[in-house]
Parts: C-alpha cells; sequence; structure tokens
C-alpha cells in the first residue's frame, strides 16, 4: 500500500517495505539514494529498497558544510573525486531538482613550509591527472579572499592550492533530488524502519530484519557511514575504520563578504559564506571514538580561534547554531568500495569528513560494483587493502584534522 503524506511525501512515496527486492540498500543518505539512482540509471535494476532508520538525508548527508573539490593526490582519489565533481556540474539537470550546486572555487591554504611543499606537489599531480587545481601566490589569495589576514604572526598565508570550479551545493536538495528521482522509478525509500540483522545462508546473504520485519534480497548494499562497523557485525565481519564526532556551526547571518571556500588546514579550521549570509564553519573531529551527533563546545571554541588570526572578521560574530555528525574515518583517509566476506554483500562507507564532495561519483562507482562485480573506479578502495598495505594515503588532502 502506498501512502502520501502532506509535505515531502508528495515527492516521495512511503511504501509499505514488500517481501523481497532485487536489491537492498542500507542507509538513505546521498551515498546511499545515489548508488540506488545508478543502479536503476544504468543497469535497470529498479527493484529496489532503501532502508532508512531515521529520515532520509538526516545522517552526515544533512549535516555537513559542503565543500565540494576534487584536489586530492593520489591517482585513485581523483578519479572518483573528478569524477563526482563533474557529475555536480549537471546534477541538477540529471535529476530535474536544483540542488544549487555553485562552482565558487576552493582555496587549501599554505600556512606552513610544509604545506607549500605538500600543495605544490598536489598541483603538479593534479595537473598530471587532469584534475584542474592551481598553486597561488599570497597576493592571488588575498585578491580571491579580501577579509584574510593573511600576514598572521603566527600562521602567515604562504600561498594556496586554488580549484576554480571547486564550490559548495545545497546538501538537503542533494538528498531530495536523489529521493525523488529514485521514487518516480519505483524504488521504495522506507524510513522509520532500523536494519537489526542481515540473514545468510551458505556464505551468501539472503536478506535483513528490520524494525519493519523481514525483507529478502539478493543483493546488499551497506551504505550508512559511521554506522558501518556496525552493520558489518550484523553480517560477520568487521572494517578497518573508527567513528566520531566532526562538528560545525554557522555565525548570525551577515552582508556578503567571501564569496569562495577557503580551507586552513594547520589551524583545523575551514569556512564559506552561505546564500543566507551565515558564515559557515567547521573543524577537526573529536579526538576520540564516539556516535553522538552532537560534539563538544571546546572544540568550536578551538576551531575559532584559531581562525581568528587569518580571519579577523569572526571574532565579532555571534554563533547562530553548533552541531554534530558521525564520521566514518579510515586509517588512510581514503573510502572503502569494496566487495566483503559474504557473498552479494557490498559496503561503501570510510568517507570521513570527506564524502560530501563524493556523492555521485560514489554512486556511479558503487551502482556498477553491485551490478557487475567490479568497477574500474573502486578496485583500488577494496577492504582488504589494508591487509594487504596497498594504502591510499589521503591525509594531506582530506584537509580536517582526524
Ligand atoms: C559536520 C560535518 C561537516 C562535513 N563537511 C563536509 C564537507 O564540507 N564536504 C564533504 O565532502 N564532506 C563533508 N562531510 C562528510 C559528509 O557529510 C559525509 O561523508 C557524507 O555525507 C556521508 O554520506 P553517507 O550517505 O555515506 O552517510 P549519511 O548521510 O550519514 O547516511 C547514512 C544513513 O544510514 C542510516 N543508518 C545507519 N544505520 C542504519 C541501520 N542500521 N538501518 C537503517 N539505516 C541506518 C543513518 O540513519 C543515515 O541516514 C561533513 C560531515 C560532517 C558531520
Ligand atoms: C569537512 S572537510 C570538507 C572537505 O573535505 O572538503
Amino acid at each position: 500500500a502506498t501512502r502520501y503524506h502532506s509535505g515531502w511525501e508528495r515527492h516521495w512515496r512511503s511504501p509499505t517495505p514488500k517481501k523481497k527486492y532485487d536489491a537492498i540498500i542500507v542507509g538513505a543518505g546521498g551515498h546511499g539514494l545515489a548508488t540506488a539512482w545508478h543502479l536503476g540509471k544504468h543497469y535497470g535494476i529498479t527493484n529496489v529498497a532503501i532502508i532508512e532508520k531515521g529520515w532520509l538525508g538526516g545522517g552526515n548527508t544533512g549535516r555537513n558544510t559542503t565543500i565540494i573539490r576534487s584536489n586530492y593526490l593520489q591517482d585513485p582519489s581523483a578519479a572518483i573525486y573528478e569524477k563526482s565533481r563533474s557529475l555536480y556540474e549537471t546534477m541538477s539537470q540529471d535529476l530535474n531538482y536544483n540542488v544549487m550546486f555553485s562552482p565558487r572555487g576552493v582555496i587549501m591554504l599554505a600556512q606552513t613550509h610544509h604545506e607549500v611543499r605538500g600543495y605544490q606537489r598536489t598541483a603538479h599531480a593534479n595537473a598530471l591527472q587532469g584534475v584542474t587545481t592551481e598553486w597561488i601566490t599570497p597576493a592571488r589569495v588575498k585578491e580571491l579572499c579580501p577579509i584574510m589576514n593573511i600576514e598572521g604572526p603566527r600562521y602567515p598565508v604562504l600561498g594556496g592550492l586554488w580549484q576554480a570550479r571547486g564550490g559548495t551545493a545545497r546538501h538537503d536538495a542533494v538528498a531530495w533530488g536523489y529521493a525523488r528521482a529514485c521514487s518516480d522509478m519505483g524504488m521504495d525509500i522506507i524510513q522509520q524502519c532500523e536494519v537489526t540483522n542481515v540473514r545468510t545462508e551458505g556464505g551468501k546473504v539472503v536478506g535483513v530484519d528490520t524494525t519493519k520485519g523481514a525483507i529478502d534480497c539478493d543483493k546488499l548494499g551497506m551504505v550508512v557511514a559511521g554506522h558501518a562497523s556496525h552493520l558489518a557485525d550484523m553480517a560477520g565481519f568487521r572494517l578497518p575504520m573508527e567513528s566520531v564526532a566532526l562538528q560545525a556551526l554557522v555565525s548570525e547571518p551577515i552582508k556578503p563578504c567571501m564569496d569562495i571556500v577557503v580551507m586552513a588546514n594547520t589551524v583545523h579550521g575551514y569556512l564559506s559564506q552561505s546564500d543566507k549570509g551565515e558564515m559557515v564553519i567547521g573543524g577537526g573531529t573529536d579526538g576520540f571514538n564516539n556516535y553522538t551527533q552532537r560534539g563538544s563546545f571546546h572544540h568550536v571554541e578551538e576551531t575559532v580561534r584559531a581562525l581568528n588570526e587569518t580571519f579577523p572578521i569572526l571574532s565579532r560574530l555571534k554563533m547562530l547554531r553548533q552541531w554534530g555528525g558521525i564520521v566514518d574515518v579510515t586509517g588512510d583517509r581514503s573510502p572503502i568500495l569494496s566487495k566483503t566476506p559474504i557473498e552479494g554483500v557490498f559496503v561503501n562507507c570510510g568517507w570521513g569528513t570527506g564524502g560530501f564532495k563524493a556523492i555521485p561519483g560514489s554512486g556511479f562507482a558503487m551502482a556498477e560494483l553491485m551490478a557487475k562485480g567490479a568497477s574500474p573506479l573502486t578496485d583500488e578502495f577494496s577492504m582488504y587493502r589494508f591487509r594487504e598495505g596497498k594504502f591510499i594515503d589521503e591525509s594531506v588532502a582530506a584537509g580536517v584534522a582526524h
């Protein structure tokens, strides 16, 4: 039976789960919804359920600071993040939903000589990878962001890695756009339905148990970010990742003063200005594993205090609100897109503090992996790389202090 509620449900159905689906995606965040949409769009697999324990987009996808860029160092990273950035360019048309992609440009500030060398190396790597970035001087940084104090006593700005086609998008709209498109394909998005167990027979997945009863499937995609270890545990395997809180805050709205995104990773802060005028500010992760979605105030103080030298304007502002999410961090700060020890079970997690920018590319790649059993974009991101020592180290490009 299909029930339509008022409000957003006019965009997608709230169906009763069927007994069986060809594929179940656990997690109606951006990555899960994008995976389902690409399964339908490219492989005609539409007998799909996306199962969500809360409300769609209520996890990290609805809680992030929306920075989009592809200026990573390693070749596998450049491939999937640039695929993703390029899909953001056409997402509003592809989904027929305005996700407000704004290629306003992103600077990764260099405030130590170590960062100068690191970002110049990345600029050279990006040139070889076909990712358009450039190393810019302090004067150019100031020209792009006049409110910035580039002569701070502790951390002067020594230059930056500039990606002109990086930027932001409206995070809720990304989730809503994919959800409506999946629903229009006949897929079932089942919210307020928690997966409590993964059922297998002879080493192969046969379905899940949920708070709305048992649902059978031939293929299962685990796309639950900070809860990935819990889902893996239900299926009897472990994942090399940790779950920690990452938080962000917004200031009171002010007149337009900044039209690019800046990441100051030495001081563990990054910021942009929303269309509503708020300064959107983020910092490093909490230094301990936890599943809270709120963070701790001392982290907020630390972040803003650290940014004040480079952005004195912040010292005059009031905080409007603060929140947190549970990010899934791997040892090399790269994602896991992988088969698992259970036949028919696939996992997509480990995006840590930087997976919003990867949503369309991840969905494209994960759908290929689930439909065809392999994907050039996921080959290097296997969960087994940690056993084989084939790390994809992105601790610099990941930016935010882990
Ligand atoms: C404060 C903050 C700032 C960030 N800033 C940026 C940024 O600027 N740029 C960037 O690229 N990335 C950023 N990120 C990271 C980015 O938000 C995430 O990597 C990305 O949104 C993860 O998407 P997802 O779909 O994998 O996970 P989520 O959106 O978290 O979705 C996973 C879903 O799975 C559901 N779930 C969990 N367990 C179960 C279960 N048992 N049964 C059913 N459902 C379940 C959850 O309820 C959740 O809705 C930030 C994250 C945070 C928290
Ligand atoms: C939260 S950090 C944002 C990013 O990775 O671009």
